[in-house]
């Protein structure tokens, strides 16, 4: 633990002190010579190491949970948390409500930017670029790998509108419930109309590792040219200071 560290995390001053110089005194950063050629193996890299992560300690719960900014019609960002439930060289995809907030927003401005956050790993991925929707097969082939309460799920709520009580969900609840029984076949609860994955399109991709003394390592791969995320040739490289 660092010595302006403090492990319960509250309040100290004026500032909120939380764990992460205590993680940072051990970061083992990113050097030039380390990188992969190319975004789609420095991010597989890194995604891989945080699953791995994941199952051998605690202190990294949910090594896919992306937080993910959209802007709405005015122009004012909104952010919020989902699971990145697809990565491959075409980009990192999540499924979500397509009448949601998000995908409204979506659909009004494809503009997006996500990050995946692993404080005890000393690591972060941004991912910068446009939303396109992930086509209807690919979801469908996602849903019906998921367990019976979560295909459920997706047809009883309107996500993001309001609801006047959580009886009203559980009124919906039961609705579904007994329009969609639980027969054990995985077809027993169709894909929704209304769900379905957007996908993350990169421009930019920048590695963030934290090192001591707040003089971190930021290593970026822009955009030059059409390709996807393991196209080494569509990328060029640089840092940018923490
Ligand atoms: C760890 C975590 C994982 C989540 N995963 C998803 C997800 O995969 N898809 C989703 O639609 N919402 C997910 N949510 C809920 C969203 O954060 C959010 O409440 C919801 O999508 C509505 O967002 P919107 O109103 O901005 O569209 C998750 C929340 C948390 C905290």
């Amino acid at each position: 633990m660092s010595s302006s560290g403090r492990r319960d995390g509250g309040h100290d001053g004026e500032h909120i002190d939380g764990h992460i110089d205590e993680y940072i005194e051990g970061g083992e950063g990113l050097d030039e010579s380390e990188v992969r050629a190319s975004p789609f193996l420095q991010a597989r890299a890194w995604i891989d190491a945080a699953l791995a992560a994941s199952r051998l300690r605690e202190d990294v719960p949910e090594p896919t949970a992306l937080s993910v900014a959209t802007v709405d019609a005015s122009g004012a960002p909104n952010v919020r948390t989902v699971l990145m439930r697809y990565f491959d060289e075409r980009g990192p995809g999540f499924v979500t409500n397509l009448d949601s907030d998000k995908s409204r927003e979506l659909r009004a401005s494809p503009a997006i930017a996500a990050a995946l956050t692993w404080p005890a790993l000393h690591r972060a991925i941004r991912f910068r670029g446009r939303a396109v929707p992930i086509g209807r097969e690919e979801v469908e082939a996602y849903f019906v790998s998921r367990p019976y309460g979560s295909r459920l799920s997706a047809w009883a709520s309107e996500q993001s509108r309001p609801a006047a009580d959580r009886a009203e969900l559980e009124q919906r609840w039961s609705e579904v419930l007994e329009r969609f029984p639980d027969t054990g076949h995985e077809t027993d609860v169709p894909l929704p109309d209304f769900w379905g994955g957007w996908r993350i399109l990169c421009d930019e991709v920048e590695f963030w590792a934290g090192r001591a003394n707040r003089l971190h390592d930021r290593i970026v791969f822009t955009r030059i040219a059409d390709g996807d995320l393991a196209e080494a040739g569509a990328w060029e490289r640089f840092r940018r200071q923490p």
